[in-house]
């Protein structure tokens, strides 16, 4: 509504090529680097995307990092393959033999970076990117110039340095925000007068140094900027760069542009690039993150209920995600019926009172309620498991320097006794090992977590356990207890788990 009243303001182009650097900024994410195999992988699963170009990595960086650019190369993904070089002769011919058909070759414009860095002068600088660009050229690739460091470059000076690449044959003018200081309308402002000034597509860069990279590149899209730079997930040098799925996804449905983009990966290939590099998302992260499509608020479920539109600006299904409700402190009446109508349980109005009592206790006391925990609670209040299956009737444990650690468990099990001893690394992996195998006769359950945190200071904190526990059935619970006792804090949590999925059965 209001995006349509200021689009005649802007300056869109017909469409936006998404450059992906996943596999080259991306890569210099702090502590990232990826084998030759998870590379492939990684740009098989970006073609299947529909980037339309992959900067496979810096070529002269290493034999290893040609070996995997060559290997992209001959997957001959219908992706451009890019490698990205400096103005450098012996960079070049690195690209050239890895067979890309595509260079990105940059050299450093802004005054700290002539003075500092390159102690070269500006028209040496020029001299260098018109080589680059030319020699480059001739060899047959499709050539994108960079000037590094472009915001902080004097604009006519910028301007030259453009011309002067245009001129030596650059098909493509990317304005990099090397270390994202632009906000959106001086990027807008800048982006502009370059389109402007100059005949090839412009194409931006931006870095995330103060959260801003996604909203410059769409600032720079609306001054007429024809190609984004983005990698997956917002990977990158310090603060990373755009992140992908939020470029690609603002200008589909904020923008209208058309994008050759199958959104439904977006997901998929987030989960995969965080686990190959290592770097997990925050589950508030945009588009992707385990809560981007997760309600908890009464208010909230409610009108997701009623219509997903309410409270969801795009559906999960477009990006490949799901939808959640989440059990907790803010949970809703509606939202528990609803939970109680997927898992089949019916209830009086009695009953449901209690329980939905009994969530918001639980959520008032911090704890997370997972469906089965809900499941187990709503059990218990028809009557059908309200029994304590397993019972502690008795603990000892021995713990020291030069004595395994050693815990001695006596439960009741329905109606029968049983007491085993089990030694493991301490007293708390003894006391959980005993009483896995005294209840592994009944039930086959793992420990899937397990967390400990000292709610007040001292050695005589209260301890406070938190355990996930599952069987084969797929059916999981989490069990807590506080105690001063950690080893009794222990096994109070995690018979608390048991009982709960014993009671499902
Ligand atoms: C903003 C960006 O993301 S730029 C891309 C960053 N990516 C990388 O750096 C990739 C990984 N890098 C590497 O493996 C190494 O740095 C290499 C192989 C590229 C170069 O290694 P070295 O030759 O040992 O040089 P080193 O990295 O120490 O210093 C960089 C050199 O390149 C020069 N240089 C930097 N940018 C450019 C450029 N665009 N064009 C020409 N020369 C440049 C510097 O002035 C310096 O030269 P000097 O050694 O004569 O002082
Ligand atoms: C090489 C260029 C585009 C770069 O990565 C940067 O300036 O951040």
């Amino acid at each position: 509504m209001y995006i349509e009243d200021v689009k005649d303001q802007m300056n869109l182009p017909e469409s936006v090529r998404i450059f992906d650097t996943t596999l080259r900024d991306g890569e210099q994410t702090p502590g990232v680097a990826l084998t030759v195999d998870e590379k492939i992988g990684i740009a098989r699963k970006l073609d299947k995307l529909g980037v339309d170009t992959i900067e496979a990595g810096f070529p002269a960086a290493s034999p290893g990092e040609m070996n995997s650019i060559g290997r992209i190369v001959e997957l001959d993904l219908d992706a451009n393959t890019c490698g990205l070089a400096r103005v450098l002769k012996e960079d070049i011919d690195a690209a050239i033999d890895c067979g890309v058909d595509y260079i990105h070759t940059f050299i450093g414009t802004s005054p700290l970076h002539r003075r500092y860095k390159l102690k070269m002068s500006p028209e040496e600088i020029i001299e260098k990117a018109v080589f680059g660009v030319e020699y480059a050229a001739d060899h047959g690739l499709k050539v994108e110039f960079s000037a590094e460091d472009a915001t902080r470059t004097e604009f006519d000076y910028l301007l030259d340095v453009y011309r002067a690449a245009e001129d030596a044959g650059a098909d493509i003018i990317n304005v990099p925000d090397t270390v994202g200081v632009m906000i959106p309308r001086a990027m807008n402002h800048m982006v502009s007068r370059l389109v402007d000034e100059l005949k090839v597509p412009v194409s931006v860069h931006c870095h995330n140094d103060f959260g801003l990279a996604v909203a410059n590149s769409l600032a720079a899209v609306e001054a007429g900027a024809s190609q984004v730079h983005a990698t997956i997930n917002g990977l990158g040098e310090r603060a990373g760069n755009a992140a992908l799925e939020e470029v690609v996804m603002a200008l589909i449905t904020r923008y209208d542009l058309p994008l050759p983009v199958r959104t439904t990966e977006l997901v998929s290939i987030s989960e995969f690039v965080s686990r190959l590099t290592g770097v997990r998302m925050p589950p508030n992260k945009a588009i992707v993150g385990e809560n981007a499509f997760a309600h908890e608020a009464g208010i909230h479920v409610h009108g997701v209920l009623e219509k997903a539109e309410t409270y969801e600006p795009i559906t999960p299904e477009m990006v490949g995600h799901k939808r959640r409700i989440v059990l907790g402190k803010h949970t809703g009446a509606n939202a528990l019926r609803s939970k109680l109508r997927e898992y089949d349980i019916e209830m009086n109005e009695e009953q449901f009172c209690t329980l939905y009592e009994q969530v918001k206790r639980l959520g008032d006391k911090g704890k997370r309620i997972t469906d089965a925990d809900l499941r187990a609670m709503a059990v218990t209040i028809l009557g059908k498991a309200a029994r304590e299956i397993v019972k502690l009737e008795g603990i000892a444990v021995m713990t020291g320097e030069s004595v395994m650690p050693t815990a001695t468990v006596k439960l009741r099990i329905g109606d029968e006794v049983k007491t085993t001893s089990m030694t493991g690394v301490g007293p708390v992996d003894a006391a959980i090992n005993a009483i896995q195998s005294l209840v592994s006769e009944t039930a086959d359950i793992e420990l899937d977590e397990y967390n400990i945190e000292a709610i007040t200071g001292g050695t005589n904190a209260l301890a406070e356990v938190f355990v996930v526990m599952s069987d084969g059935e797929g059916n999981k619970a989490t069990g807590r207890s506080t105690r001063e006792d950690i080893v009794m804090a222990s096994v109070e949590a995690v018979l608390d788990a048991i009982n709960k999925i014993l009671s499902l059965k």
